[in-house]
Parts: structure tokens; C-alpha cells; sequence
């Protein structure tokens, strides 16, 4: 590349054709397979360009912190595409915010409402949907898709707005998540040709060609209208306990909290709106995936399960269901959630950064010239699969957090292994804010179905090697398997239930 500095070079990658680059060998799903296996060939940083634009994919811890997090004043913008960002979300959707000045105020405002000491303030709540999905569970194992996906709704819902989420197909839901839907439709690479020709913007909406811009306008009105209807329904909830004289205070949900304070945060109502629709979005789909990987993880790995079943005996007994306060004499629990998310990471492929400003950096004593505008994806598959790192990268092997001798081990066992920090949830800055929380709500819930439940693969089923949906997050195509209450259990869990969720469901629940 003629543009290098001198004494420098660009980073290795595939030839590709001219003007579109490696376009047509890159797979339209789970393309971290095939950058996997890139890397084996060019190395742990290369580059590829795709209809003009370079993107470098990372493949190792180390290079992924070097570069996004200790040069994070770098390496934490996002692209701005066309569609997705612009259109779609009016420039307010924090998962796509350019690293800037508003970017900064949402983060302060997640980071308020999702870091450690809130996240353990809303375990009550994790505890309450969880028993719920254990019952539920019980009772319909083959429904085990709707049960993890009304699980991470229902919590988030809770978190976020204060509504409760009872059967699952509330029309409120179905709307957020075909908001969900759209924008990772429209967030994928190549789904617009707007994106690889961003001059097209510049052709107004009422011609012909633009039909693009109109859908545009409109998937963000829907979604603008959702958000803003959310907020005014917490708006009025406040106003009427005002009327009633209740103080509702600093608690209460993600909107409350905004709302009862928002002068500190300097947003505006749309800005705050997207904030918490941004959590919600980010944090239901992802919960879940990791939910249906882990019960995956269980069919094809007996022995993991059982390993658990040992340890739960022992700390939790048959009596009672386990708690929070159990999680940490629970390591074999924390490193099984922890092991699944390194074998199956939810977001397989990252979700890349935007370098703003040209770098350098050294690897293997050569100096590799990186250009502002790139894209840079840190590889989660390959990251998982460092041998040096994970040994016998392709098995399930919970014990690589629990073995003195592996790696990956780290003390005290009541603490580690956990996901803080963990590459499944990015790097850098732009690491998700939602790590508390999800990492509770995984917690509490494979807990208590390691308690509560005996699942078991279906025999003659032919369990396939990586059959999963395509998209950003990506859980296992739907799969068979057995699952029943272990003795005596299942009464303490319908106790529980009526004592916990009676209040709540009322008639609804003794129909
Ligand atoms: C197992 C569950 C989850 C996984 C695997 C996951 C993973 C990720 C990843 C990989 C990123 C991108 C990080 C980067 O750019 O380097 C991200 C961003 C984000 N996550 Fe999560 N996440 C999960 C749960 C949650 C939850 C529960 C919430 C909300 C409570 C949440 C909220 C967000 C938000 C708002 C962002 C955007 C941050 C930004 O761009 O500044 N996530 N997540």
C-alpha cells in the first residue's frame, strides 16, 4: 500500500479481486469461521478489504487489548453506516454512537445503572423470573426457547421500564423486538447497497431509487414512537405516586432513575429514551442466546452437568433452591456458564470498532501500519481458540477455571472464575455495560436448572457440530433433548412458585 509510512507495513491478509476485495470469499453466515480459519494463515492480525473498505480482524487476547483498550482513545468509535445508524436510529442508538460527547454521557448513565452495586440490587428480581423459568421449564421443556427468551424480556423489562411481562407475547414485546429485529436486519453487511455508496444519501427520499431512505424514516419513527411511549408511561407512573405522596426517589426502574435526574445526565428525553431502549435491546437476545448454548452444552456434555449436580448437592442440599447468596461456594457453576461462553460466544464475531486516527503496531518485530477508518473486529472464535491460552481449544472443558495447572485458572475460587472482563463481552471502552447483569441472571438461573433438573440428549438424535441461527447473536438452532424434575424438586419449586408468583399472577395463575 503506497500510503504506509516508511519502516512500516501493512498487515498481511488475502489478495481478493479488485474493488470488491475478499467480498465474495467472505461466507454471508458466521464469517468469524472463516476468519478463524484466515488467521491460521495470516497470522493473529490481518487485513482484508471489502468492496474498498479494510477492515483487520484480531484473533488474540493480547493484540485485541493492546489495541482496544490500552489505546482506547483510538479504537472505540463505531462506523456510521448510511442505513443502520444514520436512517434507522437518528444517530441516538448507543451501540452505534461515534465515539463522542453523547456517547460519553450514555455510558455515564449506564455505567449508573448497571454497575456492580446496582446490578446486585436487582437480583431479587433475577431471583423472582428464574424461579419462574425453572417451573415453566419443568413443566415444558420443549418450550425451552420461549421460557430463556421471556426470562431475559421479562428481566430487562422489569430493570428497564417496571413492567411486568406475564405470558411472554405482550404486544409491547412484540414490538420491541421487531425494533430488535430491524436493526440487526439492517446493521448486516451488505443488507444496503447505501452502505458501500454512501453518495446515495444525497438523493432525496421522494425519488424513485430511494426507497431505501423512506423505509429508513420510518422503521426510526416506529421505533422513536415505541421508545417515547415506554418513557411517558413511567412519566405518568411517577406523577400519579407524586399525587398519592409516595416519593419515588432514586430507586426504581433504568426510566425512573433517568427521569429523576436527568439534568445530571445532560440528555435529552429522545437521548434518554434510546439509553434504556438501547439496554433493553442489547440485553434480551443476548441473555437468552447464551441460555440456549449453555442447555446445549449440557445434552452434549453429561459430565459437566454432573460434575455441577455434585457441587450443588453439597453447598445447596435438596431442600431449597439455590440463591444468590450460595453463588460464590458455586466455582464448577461459574466456570461451566463461563466455559460455554468461550466454546459458543454469543456474539461470535464481535462487534467491531472504528479506528479514528492512522497507528502503528509491532508484532513479531515488524511494524504494521493500521489506517484511521478501519474496521476492527476482534475475533471471538479465534480469541477462544488461542491453544497457549485454552489447550484443546474445541472441547468443553469447565476445568480450565478450576485446575491450578491450566492457564486459564485464577484464585480464590469464590470469586473466579467469573465474566468480568471476559473477551464474550468485547474489549476496551465499548465493553459491555450489561456484564453485571447478565452475568447474574446466568448465573441464578443454570443454577437453579442444575438443582432442579435431569436433561439428557435424545438418543439416535444426530447433534450437528455448530448449527446455529445467523446473525450478530447467535444461539443453537432449536434442538431435542429430555429433561425432567429430579426427585422431590419439583414440589419444592411449585411451593416456592405459588408463595413467590401467586401475588403476581393472581387468578391468572390458578386457571
Ligand atoms: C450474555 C449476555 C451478553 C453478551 C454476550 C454481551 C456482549 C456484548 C458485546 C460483545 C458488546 C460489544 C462490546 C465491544 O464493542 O467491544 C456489547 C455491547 C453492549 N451491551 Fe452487551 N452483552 C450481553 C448482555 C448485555 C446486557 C444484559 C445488557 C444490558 C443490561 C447489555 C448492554 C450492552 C450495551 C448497551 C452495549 C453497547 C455498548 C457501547 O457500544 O458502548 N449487554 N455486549
Amino acid at each position: 500500500r503506497p500510503s504506509c509510512p516508511p519502516g512500516t507495513a501493512p498487515p498481511p491478509g488475502p489478495k481478493g479481486l479488485p474493488i470488491l476485495g475478499s467480498m465474495l470469499d467472505i461466507p454471508p453466515h458466521h464469517s468469524w469461521l472463516k476468519f478463524f480459519t484466515w488467521s491460521k494463515t495470516f497470522g493473529p492480525l490481518f487485513e482484508i478489504n471489502i468492496a474498498g473498505k479494510p477492515h483487520i480482524i484480531l484473533s488474540t487476547e493480547k493484540i485485541a487489548n493492546d489495541l482496544l483498550r490500552e489505546r482506547g482513545s483510538l479504537y472505540s468509535s463505531r462506523e456510521q453506516l448510511p442505513m443502520a445508524v444514520q436512517l434507522v436510529s437518528d444517530n441516538l442508538r448507543s451501540l452505534f454512537l461515534p465515539y463522542d460527547s453523547l456517547w460519553r454521557r450514555n455510558r455515564k448513565l449506564m455505567h449508573h445503572l448497571t454497575m456492580a452495586s446496582a446490578a446486585t440490587s436487582y437480583q431479587s428480581v433475577q431471583e423472582e423470573e428464574s424461579l419462574r423459568v425453572l417451573r415453566d421449564l419443568m413443566r415444558e421443556p420443549g418450550e425451552y426457547e420461549r421460557w430463556f427468551e421471556r426470562y431475559a424480556a421479562g428481566l430487562m423489562m422489569r430493570l428497564v421500564f417496571g413492567k411486568k411481562v406475564i405470558t411472554g407475547k405482550e404486544r409491547v414485546l412484540e414490538r420491541i423486538f421487531k425494533v430488535v429485529h430491524n436493526v440487526e436486519r439492517v446493521a448486516s453487511p451488505g443488507a444496503y447497497l447505501v452502505d458501500v455508496l454512501p453518495w446515495l444519501m444525497w438523493i432525496p427520499s421522494w425519488f424513485p431509487g430511494a426507497g431505501f431512505k423512506r423505509e429508513g424514516y420510518r422503521l426510526h419513527a416506529e421505533e422513536l414512537d415505541l421508545f417515547r411511549g415506554l418513557q411517558n408511561d413511567v412519566r405518568k407512573e411517577i406523577a400519579g405516586r407524586e399525587k398519592e405522596g409516595v416519593d419515588g426517589g432514586e430507586k426504581g426502574n433504568f426510566t425512573e432513575i433517568f427521569l429523576n435526574s436527568q439534568e445530571k445526565w445532560d440528555l435529552s428525553d429522545d437521548e434518554g429514551a434510546y439509553v434504556v431502549g438501547t439496554l433493553f435491546e442489547a440485553g434480551a437476545g443476548t441473555t437468552s442466546a447464551a441460555m440456549m448454548s449453555f442447555m446445549l452444552a449440557m445434552v452434549l456434555h453429561p459430565s459437566a452437568l454432573h460434575a455441577m449436580r455434585e457441587e450443588i448437592n453439597k453447598v445447596v442440599g435438596p431442600d431449597r433452591l439455590p440463591t444468590f447468596d450460595d453463588i460464590p461456594n458455586l466455582p464448577r457453576v461459574r466456570a461451566t456458564i463461563k466455559e460455554t461462553m468461550r466454546w459458543r460466544p454469543v456474539t461470535a464475531g464481535g462487534v467491531p470498532h472504528l479506528l479514528i486516527k492512522d497507528d502503528v503496531y509491532e508484532l513479531d518485530e515488524k511494524k504494521y501500519f493500521l489506517k484511521a477508518g478501519t474496521n476492527i473486529h476482534a475475533n471471538q472464535w479465534a480469541i477462544h481458540r488461542e491453544p497457549d491460552l485454552y489447550p484443546n481449544p474445541e472441547d468443553f472443558i469447565p476445568e480450565r477455571w478450576l485446575d491450578p495447572s491450566l492457564p486459564t485458572y485464577k484464585e480464590p475460587l469464590s470469586v473466579y472464575p467469573n465474566l468480568q472482563n471476559f473477551s464474550a463481552f468485547g474489549f476496551g471502552r465499548r465493553i459491555c455495560p450489561g456484564m453485571n447483569i447478565a452475568e447474574r441472571s446466568l448465573n441464578i438461573l443454570v443454577a437453579r436448572i442444575v438443582w432442579g433438573c435431569e436433561i439428557e440428549r435424545v438418543g439416535g438424535y444426530e447433534y450437528g457440530e455448530y448449527e446455529y441461527t445467523t446473525g450478530f447473536n447467535v444461539q443453537p438452532l432449536k434442538f431435542p433433548f429430555r429433561l425432567r424434575a429430579r426427585e422431590g424438586m419439583g414440589e419444592v419449586v411449585e411451593r416456592e412458585y405459588g408463595r413467590v408468583w401467586s401475588k403476581v399472577l393472581g387468578e391468572k395463575m390458578r386457571e
